[in-house]
């Protein structure tokens, strides 16, 4: 269990990134949902002991680890949202170093880490291509592949499938899904889908503040029956007890979400509620009431 309580940080120049996040985690996929600038990354950062918050505490199984950050460091496997490889050197030859680094010191349990985390992402065959080269969707499942040598217990993953194409994505979503059936991972991202299709539990961060967190299905479960699409309306043109919470285009034409007790305007239909119905009503500062 890895237990954040009351995290602060603030950035030299005045950023205040996270202001007293509290968060429990246990195995399984938890996905942290905000916005761009929400502070997630700094979170990551945060929980990785790649930064020191200003105050707070984080504890992994009762275990201080900001006081002792290699408890964690020892069991962590991080993909940052941005990583680099080294050109003209083999994806084997990389995790190879990664190994090394990550402190696998004996060369059997090395190689036979480095053949499993292969067959894991399914990069067997690529092995000894050059990571360079590769395609964005095996770049970042090779990035999943060296966050998982060691075999870590705590798996951080900062917004994995930006830039995928459809396929890879639903390839990553599978790894990851068998990733987390016995490690606790951390999923970061604003794509509001992937968190539907994966996690069994949200947090929703806001300008560095947690402003939902719990079951996923239970997010949103309070909207049900409450929302309604229809064709594009001006806020002012919708019913005073009602609240626009997102407007789309589907199939080239406009779309609009609205939150309501009733059905708010001609063309309307109920449709079911979804976590980016949630997430709109938390980021345009509804009350929990107006559901
Ligand atoms: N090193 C830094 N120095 C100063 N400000 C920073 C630094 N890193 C992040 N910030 C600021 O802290 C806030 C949170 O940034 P962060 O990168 O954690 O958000 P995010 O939710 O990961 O955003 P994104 O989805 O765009 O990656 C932003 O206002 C950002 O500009």
């Amino acid at each position: 269990m890895l237990t954040l309580a009351h995290i602060n940080k603030t950035y030299p120049d005045g950023t205040k990134a996270l202001d007293d996040v509290s968060l429990q985690l246990g195995t399984g996929m938890m996905g942290l949902l905000g916005p761009n600038g929400a502070g997630k990354s700094s979170l990551m950062r945060t929980i990785a002991t790649l930064q020191t918050p200003d105050s707070g505490c984080i504890e992994l199984n009762g275990q201080n680890i900001l006081q002792s950050p290699q408890l964690l460091r020892s069991k962590l496997g991080y993909l940052p949202q941005h990583f680099g490889v080294y050109p003209h050197i083999s994806c084997l030859a990389l995790l190879e170093h990664l190994a090394v680094l990550k402190g696998l010191s004996n060369k059997q349990t090395r190689r036979q880490q480095i053949e499993l985390v292969l067959a894991l992402t399914n990069l067997t065959e690529h092995a000894h291509r050059q990571p360079s080269h590769f395609s964005g969707g095996m770049l970042q499942r090779f990035g999943v592949a060296q966050a998982l040598l060691g075999d870590p217990q705590v798996l951080i993953f900062d917004e994995p499938t930006s830039g995928l194409d459809p396929a890879e994505r639903l390839r990553l979503h599978q790894l990851l899904h068998d990733i987390a059936q016995s490690r606790l991972v951390l999923l970061s991202t604003h794509i509001v889908e992937d968190i539907e299709h994966l996690c069994s539990k949200t947090a929703i961060l806001l300008n560095g503040t947690i402003v939902a967190c719990g079951e996923t299905h239970n997010l949103f479960h309070p909207l049900q029956g409450k929302i309604w699409q229809g064709p594009l309306h001006e806020p002012g043109h919708l019913p005073g007890n009602s609240h626009l919470l997102s407007q789309s285009l589907h199939l080239g034409n406009p779309v609009a979400r609205v939150l309501c007790h009733h059905c708010p305007a001609e063309q309307f239909e109920p449709v079911t509620a979804s976590l980016q119905d949630c997430y709109f009503m938390h980021l345009h500062g509804l009350p929990l009431e107006a559901a």
